[in-house]
């Protein structure tokens, strides 16, 4: 599992190959719950392992139920025939409402003593509704902090053995009435379930039905507003059951395909699947992304001619894998405006919000209303650029923003988030994505780094970073502020804030061009002391990050290769003897009129260098993946040559 404050991931190219997807979370957690409670031993296959069936799989053995390895990833579930052993138990159940809402139901039918509770976020999600139902059914619940929302008490109950109907809203979660319809069977007679007003994320009852029905209980049902559980049904083990893969996970493999040249295929869902989120691809064909899908899988490849287009999509069918298309839209030709959400305010986040806010940070277009979400697309992917991306505790987030890199690189802050459906999740998604290039030329001063790499960059038409530089207006920005170079913190903060832009060839500090002030040996000096501080390094890491844009970046410093990208495609180590150094920058002095000597030019460079390398984070030092380009003896255009070669690439 992945517990970094943050992951950078650099802005992709392409995408395209296979993705085999981890199991349906959905179907997990149903099967777990109804293996549990059925009579027999059930074989559990492709289970999703992850946040949500831990927190149920807990759940299972504190409850009594025994769980065993079966070989090959797989379980077996030795189910209780209805009658669950342990009678009081205290149970914690994270943010997982497929765990949250049907182990309510269940254990208010099963005469025990049970508390549930989850995060804070879980006791701001409602499941009022679900409560209410139960309890018509004569359910002994206490709501313990807000009446409506978890934490719950549970108490033995006498059942009320005459309500042949009970009424459930459907309109806030489909969940209360899944968690409903898979626990009347506990109460060994005929009850018909009526919904009342609008029932949304249909296709969840869909995979609610099939999963009870390959557990033996068929439910009869009039249209979506009656669901009857005949007297005697009971579940009976299906002996083995496979559990297919997320429909839901599916979407960003598919929106990826169909923005960034593709196919793409995922593995593990396909025609044939129960689960509703397959419809996805439906949106995205309506796109004009090309679909194609065999029982078991979906492709999705842009169209053949012309971009993706913006459309309206009411997405009540789909609400989980609908998220996935705010990234899609932006790549997309035309508005897309998304309608029937209202249920993404009160998941894991408020996903409306959170999907708004953090595309907005990204210099995304977007508009919200109470249940729609509109995204403007920009005119030219150049608008957008690189952010720190919240996510809230919310996998999906996490995984829709990861679309965003076709556009600019971003930091997606607390990346492990995604255990709770998709733990390897950026894993899978490296596989199947080509990153931007880079080529990483590091080395001591006036070795010739500045001159090649720019070279470099300019024959090929990739971006150019000179790390140097942000250092060297660190070391400036706080002189002008009159902080010390050795007050970290303060530094940091500096660094973390520089207002630095470029243009025409300048470089600017806020209003003023600094280019003359930054390149004095006393910043260079400068620089060096404040890149020996850890915060400082930490404050200009996604700042350099940001420069790996399409089609390539050659950057040059000290830990390029090292430190800021060590998945770089080239990486470079190039030095020359301190005397050569310190004439080339003699003579580089000269030429702007400059004053200097060369004794004191060499000891500078000497005293500079054995402080970059002496230091305890990203020291300078030729790494063992990097060339050696000993430049002593070459001409500025050998070096450039050199590395054009190493690098594969043509100049263009
Ligand atoms: N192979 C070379 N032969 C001769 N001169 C060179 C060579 N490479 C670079 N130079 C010259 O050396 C001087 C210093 O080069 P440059 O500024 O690129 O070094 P640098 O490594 O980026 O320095 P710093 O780390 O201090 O920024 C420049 O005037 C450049 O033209
Ligand atoms: N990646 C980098 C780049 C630069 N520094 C520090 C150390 C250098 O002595 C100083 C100035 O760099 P230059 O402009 O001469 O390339 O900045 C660093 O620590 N890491």
């Amino acid at each position: 599992m992945n517990h970094l404050p943050f992951l950078d991931l650099p802005a992709i190219l392409s995408a395209g190959g296979t993705v085999r997807l981890p199991g349906s979370k959905s179907l997990s957690n149903r099967i777990l719950l109804l293996a549990a409670l059925a009579e027999g031993e059930t074989e559990v296959r492709d289970l999703l392992k992850s946040d949500d069936t831990d927190r149920m799989l807990e759940a299972l053995a504190q409850l009594g139920i025994r769980v065993t390895p079966a070989g090959e990833g797989a379980i077996t579930v030795h189910g209780c025939g209805g009658k669950i052993p342990v009678k009081e138990a205290q149970l914690f159940l994270g943010n997982a409402g497929t765990a949250f809402r049907p182990l309510t139901a269940a254990l208010a039918l099963a005469g025990g003593a049970y508390h549930l509770s989850g995060v804070p976020r879980m006791h701001e999600r409602p499941i009022g509704d679900l409560v209410d139902a139960l309890r018509h059914l004569g359910a002994d619940i206490e709501c313990l902090a807000n009446e409506g929302y978890p934490p719950l008490q549970i108490r033995p109950a006498a059942l009320n053995a005459t309500a042949a109907t009970v009424p459930v809203k459907g309109n806030v979660s489909s969940q209360f009435l899944t968690g409903l319809l898979m626990a009347l069977p506990l109460l060994y007679r005929t009850v018909t379930v009526e919904v009342v007003g609008e029932l949304i994320s249909k296709p969840y009852i869909e995979i609610t039905l099939a999963t009870m029905g390959r557990f033996g209980v068929d439910v009869a049902r009039e249209g979506w507003q009656k669901f009857t559980v005949q007297a005697g049904s009971r579940y009976k083990s299906p002996g083995v059951i496979y559990v297919e893969g997320d429909a839901s996970s599916a979407s960003y493999f598919l929106g990826l395909g169909a923005i960034a040249g593709g196919p793409v295929r995922v593995e593990g869902v396909g025609a044939d699947s129960v689960q509703g989120d397959i419809r996805f691809a439906d949106a995205l064909a309506a796109m004009g992304a090309r679909i194609t899908m065999g029982p078991n899988w979906i492709e999705a490849a842009p169209p053949l001619n012309g971009s993706l287009k913006g459309i309206e999509q009411d997405c009540l069918a789909i609400p989980d894998a609908a998220m996935t298309l705010v990234p899609v839209a932006v790549f997309a030709k035309g508005l897309t405006k998304l309608t029937g959400i209202a249920s993404w305010r009160v998941k894991e986040t408020d996903r409306i919000d959170a999907m708004a806010n953090e595309l907005r940070k990204l210099g995304g277009t977007v508009e919200t209303t109470a249940d729609t979400l509109t995204v403007y697309p920009p005119a030219n992917l150049d608008e957008l650029h690189c952010a720190e991306i919240e996510t809230y505790d919310d996998h999906r987030i996490a995984m829709c923003f990861s679309l965003m890199t076709l556009a600019t690189p971003l930091r997606i802050l607390d990346p492990g988030c995604t255990a709770k459906t998709f733990p390897n999740y950026f894993d899978r998604f490296a596989e199947v994505t080509t990153a931007v290039p880079v080529i990483a030329i590091d080395g001591p001063s006036a070795s010739g780094k500045g001159t090649v790499t720019q070279r470099v960059a300019e024959a090929l038409g990739w971006h150019y970073l000179d790390s140097g530089a942000l250092y060297r207006l660190t070391a400036l920005a706080a002189r002008k502020a009159g902080v010390d170079w050795n007050n970290e913190a303060a530094v940091a903060h500096i660094a973390a804030h520089l207002p630095v832009h470029f243009a025409g060839g300048l470089t600017f500090l806020g209003d003023e061009a600094v280019d003359d002030q930054m390149r004095t040996e006393e910043m260079g000096i400068g620089a060096s002391t404040v890149g020996a501080l850890p915060a400082v390094r930490e404050a200009l890491l996604l700042r350099q990050r940001a420069f790996r844009q399409a089609p390539g970046l050659v950057a040059d410093g000290r830990d390029m290769g090292s430190v800021v990208f060590p998945d770089a495609t080239t990486k470079v180590f190039l030095t020359a003897s301190a005397a050569v150094r310190a004439e080339r920058r003699y003579k580089q002095l000269m030429e702007k009129g400059f004053s200097a000597k060369l004794q004191n030019i060499l000891q500078d460079l000497e005293d500079r260098d054995a402080r970059d390398a002496a230091r305890s984070v990203a020291p300078l030092r030729q790494e063992a993946d990097a060339k050696l380009l000993e430049t002593s003896h070459l001409t500025i255009v050998q070096a450039v040559n050199q590395v054009l070669d190493w690098s594969g690439n043509k100049a263009s």
